[in-house]
């Protein structure tokens, strides 16, 4: 492994930052393990939400316990305005699995969902990206840490700062409310719901 730095308590990092994640639980922001979803095709589920809801479900499954979770968010396809809205959301999550583990589970998850890997930004069906890991930073034998495009998108910042505002980017020292600020992809992202699985 090249270089992976757990630099805990730099770059501004409160080392008392929490978010409630259970019954007496809380999770170390410092420690998130954070995984965004998106989807713009169904493919044969319901709806685009079925898909994302369908693959958390198989999160646990595969190890991957889900210890938060945002609200989906709508917004145009980056950069073809013309291709289909995306669907997307974030979550923190628990896992035993180490980053290169958790890209190939994620991956996994991604081909049961049929996506098919043709152009790049084609519609697809389950997009699952690595976006941190813990504070782990640079080039982890070519996954780089945290996901260099998170920052500047507002559907991957926006529901980090709904479910973690104070988390602090590993890299730029920015926290999520300010990454959501200042994202420059995406601005039209909204959020479907005021909160997860409220009803329309
Ligand atoms: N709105 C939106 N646009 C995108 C997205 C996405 O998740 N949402 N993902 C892409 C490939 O990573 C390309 N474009």
């Amino acid at each position: 492994m090249v270089e992976a730095v757990n630099r805990n308590e730099e770059n501004g990092v409160r080392a008392d930052a929490r978010i409630d994640v259970g019954i007496d639980e809380t999770l170390n922001l410092n420690d998130a393990v954070i995984v965004a979803l998106g989807c713009n095709d169904k493919g044969v589920w319901p709806s685009n939400e079925a898909v994302l809801e369908a693959s958390l479900a198989r999160f646990r499954s595969e190890g991957v316990d889900v210890l938060a979770r945002s609200s989906w968010w709508r917004s145009m396809a980056w950069p073809d305005p013309q291709d289909p809205p995306f669907l997307n959301g974030v979550v923190i999550v628990r896992t035993e699995h180490d980053p290169h583990a958790l890209m190939a589970t994620l991956g996994r998850i991604e081909d049961a969902f049929g996506r098919e890997r043709s152009t790049r930004n084609a519609p697809r069906t389950l997009d699952l990206d690595l976006v941190a890991y813990g504070r782990l930073s640079g080039d982890l034998d070519g996954l780089i840490l945290p996901h260099p495009r998170a920052a500047d998108r507002l559907f991957v910042m926006g529901p980090v700062a709904q479910i973690a505002p104070e988390w602090v980017h590993p890299v730029n020292g920015q926290t999520a409310a300010n990454l959501a600020q200042t994202a420059s992809v995406g601005r039209d992202a909204r959020p479907i719901r005021a909160e997860p699985g409220q009803a329309d």
